[in-house]
């Protein structure tokens, strides 16, 4: 059946039958529909063999097959990727967009009944307005302030050790951060909330991720039941939310005083939602974006998060990256009293390398930066022109490890990667060559994590800020090992599962 759907005699047909793909057996019975099957445990070998293969050699697309789209997706190559990522949505011959790519990769339809929640993203429009580089003064000091408190809660301050869950006990830290900037006090450290927040997120990523090892036709009848938990922990969060959101509308419409007014991003979000008409000022509809917003403030976050403590933790160079960060920490933060400014924050150039290279190579997903052809068709060269209803992607993961890229052991972790060049210069040298630092918020055409070109995060400084306060919070107050056999990371159709049951011991540094 999948053979035919995908060489019937369309224009898509057309395409598929012109493209090599991986994965497909070239005898036997259904080679599509194996391929499909299999890759929900072979993503990841598939993507090798084509980037090596077609990316690479021949610098072509490729088709993957997938359950996720029931078909295959486009592997577009390195070499088209400035062109497509950096191009208008809307060109006189077609049209493409990110936004089915971003819903499907959690299956948002089976979580939030309210299509226009992820149809009609104003909520972004909050993100890109509020969150950009210039809006960072505003986060640090209450991040930091947050950050600290929430460690003392959840890591505790006991000088003996104790063996705690990572994935939870870095998930925890980070929720509560991302609730205080959400919703401001008291209510982000409800602990009510705060567990229904983070159980909904971890629920939406791996509710996601088995909803797309069945393809669309199946989906339609398991994915109500996948989703059903994270359809449960959305709607407490609805229900605590709520009360709030009310409170606020109708400060928001009473006549203005100005110290009444809280300065967090639910009244941000309303001013946004009041533009888009009075169906946008509802309770309900409201607490809905917020939480369509913890998928990437909480769970993307936290994913990124966890894995730079494991990566670091985890490391054979851990006494060398531990006590390099340690001085650097130490250092900035008794210059700057404290790392609540962004001064001091900008200056932590070690903390910041070990969290760029552990988006390198611990990533999200095997291939990355979504876009479908919504109208007309894309020419991607040597012939092929993708049409609608196609989506395309990009080889992100094998572009992470590739030689060419990262010629010093590209699949090491090695924390300094990104700052070791710049050690031992003084002021004029850093200035110097200021510009040619990759940080966290700088997306290159070898470094994607955070997207690139039009669609690149809009949360990106706001997202690097946070962890580099937390991660150097860990660095200066705690001792922590991993305990348990060494992390292996395997890929559940696209998505790298991540090591959620990963058990660290921790003590408060005397
Ligand atoms: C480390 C954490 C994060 C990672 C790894 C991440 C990753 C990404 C990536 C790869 C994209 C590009 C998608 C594409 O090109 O199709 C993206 C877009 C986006 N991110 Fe993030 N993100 C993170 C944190 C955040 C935060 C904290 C926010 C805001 C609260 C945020 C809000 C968004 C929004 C609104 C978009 C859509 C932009 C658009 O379509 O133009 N992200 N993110």
């Amino acid at each position: 059946i999948v053979s035919a759907v995908l060489h019937r005699n369309t224009k898509e047909g057309a395409l598929w039958v012109k493209l090599d793909a991986v994965g497909v057996a070239s005898g036997g019975l259904f080679p599509w529909g194996r391929a499909i099957v299999t890759s929900i445990i072979s993503t990841r070998a598939f993507a090798d063999e084509g980037y090596t293969k077609f990316s690479k050699a021949l610098c072509r697309p490729y088709a993957l097959p997938t359950t996720w789209t029931g078909k295959a997706i486009v592997v577009v190559p390195p070499s088209r990727m400035h062109q497509l990522l950096t191009r208008p949505d809307k060109q006189i011959d077609s049209e493409i967009t990110n936004i089915p790519g971003l819903v499907e990769t959690v299956q948002m339809p089976f979580v939030i009944s309210d299509p226009d929640i992820y149809q009609n993203t104003i909520h972004f429009d909050v993100v890109r307005k509020k969150m950009s580089k210039k809006d960072m003064q505003f986060f640090a000091p209450i991040t930091d302030e947050e950050i600290g408190l929430a460690y003392e809660d959840i890591w505790g301050g006991s000088n003996e050790w104790k063996t705690i869950n990572g994935w939870d006990a870095c998930g925890q830290v980070i929720a509560r951060t991302a609730q205080r900037i959400l919703i401001g006090l008291p209510l982000a450290r409800d602990e009510k909330l705060l567990e229904a927040s983070r159980l909904y997120a971890n629920a939406v990523l791996l509710g996601g991720a088995l909803m797309n090892c069945f393809p669309p036709f199946l989906r339609k009848f398991v994915g109500p039941i996948i989703a059903l938990r994270a359809r449960y922990f959305r709607a407490r969060c609805v229900s605590m939310l709520v009360p709030i959101i009310t409170t606020r509308l109708r400060i928001f419409t009473a006549p203005k005083q100005a110290d009444k007014v809280p300065d967090d991003f639910l009244q941000w979000m309303i001013e946004v939602a009041a533009k888009g008409g009075p169906e946008q000022l509802n309770a309900t509809r409201i607490a809905n974006r917020l939480i369509a917003l913890m998928t990437p403030l909480i769970f993307a976050t936290c994913y990124v998060f966890s894995h730079a403590v494991l990566d670091v933790h985890g490391s054979p160079d851990k006494e060398e990256f531990i006590s390099g960060l340690y001085a650097e920490c130490k250092d900035i933060s008794e210059k700057h009293g404290g790392l609540g400014t962004v001064e001091a924050v900008d200056s932590l150039y070690r903390i910041d390398s070990t969290i760029r290279e552990s988006m390198r190579t611990s990533d999200v997903a095997v291939t990355n930066l979504f876009r479908d052809v919504s109208a007309g068709k894309v020419n991607l060269g040597d012939g092929i022109t993708v049409t609608k209803g196609v989506r395309m992607a990009f080889p992100t993961q094998n572009i992470h490890l590739d030689p060419e890229y990262y010629n010093k052991e590209p699949k090491r972790f090695d924390a300094f990667r990104f700052s070791r060049g710049f050690e031992g210069l003084d002021e004029a040298g850093l200035r110097a060559r200021a510009q040619e630092r990759e940080l966290v918020v700088t997306p290159t055409l070898s470094f994607l994590p955070l997207g690139y070109g039009r669609h690149a995060c809009p949360g990106r400084w706001f997202a690097a800020q946070t962890m580099k306060q937390a991660l150097a919070y860990i660095v200066l107050n705690y001792d922590v090992e991993l305990t348990g056999k060494p992390i292996t990371r395997k890929a559940l159709v696209n998505t790298m599962v991540p090591p959620v049951g990963t058990q660290i011991r921790i003590r408060r540094k005397t």
